[in-house]
């Protein structure tokens, strides 16, 4: 487990009196086996926040418990033993250029102290976790940014880590390559059970793999808690930002003004179970209401359908309007009125 107690981390700078609050007040607690990631814009204090799990920052204030222990009071020999159950990868992979990719993973092994034979066997077993065996003999620049990332992640594992830090991991690679790299940390997590804690500027890296969120502003977490929750109901403007969310959906003003005048312009967002139901059938059968889709998006929060839409509930009879709208809301569905 990981715990964030009051922790504050200042940076004083070149100049007298010139202090930078990098990151202010953070307390949070991340459970075994959970993927849990912070969101920020660059210059948040993301690396600063991670930096602390495995002591290579230390706290101005406060604590950073992880496995029951304070980092920052740990005695030099009891910090590397810490740092061997914590996993890093980055953005910008840090492989050996002048090594091959097994080579790449035995290396460390054995500078840590662990024999050659076992070594070469925890090689094997991670680099075929991270389908990469086949390129056991490849050097990094022959590899594409997607394969290099999964040899950093093989490299990480081989130590057999806990907890596995990433930062930026797919920040670098296309969408594609991302989506391929997110599916392996999913597997990691679920199949050995290794915590994951991420830092990111990326809304979908929270979406597609996250159990929890922090949001991190100047520092400050200022939402935090269940992905669905967080980005299906953000309270702050930042966290609304990185969900992309405006209640009108992209749309222009000027093609929303026409309907705007009758005030029966809703946003409906569906969470789950709810994304499946037939909703806005029922509306034209239920309340002889047209619902005309202005615009729309589905996905997934994780395994979670997610969607949004921005209908038009056409109708002159404004009692059926009304009940139409608690309806939408018996059906579990999230509905507001849209004021341009
Ligand atoms: N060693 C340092 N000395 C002085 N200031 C620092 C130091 N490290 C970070 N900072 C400052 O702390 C703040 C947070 O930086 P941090 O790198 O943690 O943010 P970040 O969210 O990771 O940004 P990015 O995504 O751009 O890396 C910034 O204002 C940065 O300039």
């Amino acid at each position: 487990m990981i715990e964030f107690k009051n922790v504050s981390k200042t940076f004083s700078g070149q100049q007298k009196n010139k202090h930078v609050k990098a990151v202010e007040n953070v307390s949070l607690k991340v459970d075994d086996g959970e993927i849990y990631g912070v969101m920020g814009y660059s210059g948040a204090g993301k690396s600063t926040l991670i930096r602390m799990i495995n002591g290579l920052e230390k706290p101005t204030s406060g604590q950073v418990i992880v496995s029951g222990e304070s980092v920052a009071d740990l005695s030099k020999p009891d910090l590397l033993k810490l740092r061997r159950k914590i996993g890093m990868i980055f953005q910008s992979y840090n492989l050996l250029v002048t090594a091959n990719v097994f080579q790449n993973i035995v290396l460390p092994l054995t500078l840590e102290g662990i024999d050659k034979a076992e070594a070469t066997q925890r090689a094997e077993k991670y680099l075929k976790i991270v389908d990469l065996w086949n390129k056991r003999d490849s050097f990094p620049a022959q590899l594409s940014g997607g394969q290099r990332q999964r040899v950093a992640v093989a490299r990480a594992l081989a130590h057999e880590p806990k907890i596995l830090l990433s930062d930026e991991a797919t920040s670098a690679l296309d969408p594609e390559t991302t989506e391929s790299i997110l599916s392996l940390l999913l597997k990691i997590n679920q199949e050995l059970g290794i915590t994951i804690f991420l830092i990111t500027h990326e809304m979908e890296v929270i979406q597609r793999i996250c159990d929890r969120v922090a949001v991190l502003d100047q520092g400050v977490i200022v939402e935090e808690g269940n992905v669905v929750d967080v980005f299906t109901k953000p309270k702050k403007e930042i966290t609304k930002r990185f969900a992309g969310v405006s209640d009108t959906l992209g749309v222009p003003r000027d093609i929303l003004a026409p309907y705007q005048k009758t005030k029966q312009l809703v946003s409906l967002q569906f969470v789950g179970d709810s994304a499946n139901n037939p909703l806005l059938s029922q509306l034209q059968a239920k309340f002889n209401i047209t619902p005309d889709i202005l615009a729309g998006s589905m996905g997934y929060m994780k395994r979670e359908p997610y969607g949004r839409l921005l209908v038009y509930l056409k109708t002159d009879d404004r009692s059926q309007y009304d009940a139409a709208l608690q309806y939408i809301r018996d059906q579990q569905v999230h509905v507001e009125e849209v004021e341009l």
